[in-house]
């Protein structure tokens, strides 16, 4: 089975997603990973030069490139703005939920989202929540500590089964 992670920026897909992915031995990917291993650019830098609406062209390019199965799949934050590419998403779609307050404090020591530079947490979830929802079958909080989200996806697809 493949496993997205979607939400909002920084919210937590890459580090949750990582660490899943090891405790059930999945493989594991991170959406924006593979669209710079693909363009040999950072994804602010690809951003900056060819603009949001090119990225996304990349982002979706890239979804439809994974074809295996057992992975877990760090989606980039806007990757429900392309409401097409829930097509390309057959899986278990699971949402990280996240107060902005908190993901504002988490990023504070983290690198510059370039989003986050045009828009506010505020904004960019108004826009996206409801898109978030459809894309999600589940939606889990890592609102808490790391291992306690792993913890609760894990127990969620084990109920699953
Ligand atoms: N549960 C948590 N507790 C404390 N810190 C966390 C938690 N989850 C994530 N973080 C931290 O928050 C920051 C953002 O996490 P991460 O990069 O995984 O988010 P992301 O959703 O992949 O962001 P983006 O959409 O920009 O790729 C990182 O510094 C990470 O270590
Ligand atoms: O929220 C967004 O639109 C983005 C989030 C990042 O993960 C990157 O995919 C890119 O910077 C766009
Ligand atoms: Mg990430």
């Amino acid at each position: 089975m493949k496993i997205f992670l979607i939400g909002m920026p920084g919210a937590g897909k890459s580090t949750v997603g990582r660490i899943l992915a090891e405790k059930i031995a999945y493989n594991f990917i991170d959406l924006d990973g593979l669209v710079e291993k693909n363009s040999l650019m950072f994804t602010d830098e690809l951003i900056e030069k060819y603009g949001i609406n090119k990225f996304r062209e990349l982002e979706t390019e890239a979804l439809q490139e994974i074809n295996e199965e057992n992975v877990v799949v760090s989606c980039g934050g806007g990757i429900v703005e392309n409401r097409n590419n829930k097509t390309f998403m057959s899986g278990l779609i699971i949402y990280l939920d996240v107060d902005n307050k908190i993901i504002e404090e988490r990023l504070k020591t983290d690198y510059q989202r370039p989003l986050l530079q045009e828009y506010t947490l505020d904004e960019l979830y108004t826009k996206r929540f409801l898109l978030y929802q459809h894309f999600a079958d589940i939606n889990i909080s890592n609102n808490k500590e790391i291992n306690n989200t792993v913890d609760s996806i894990i127990q969620m697809l084990e109920v699953k089964k």
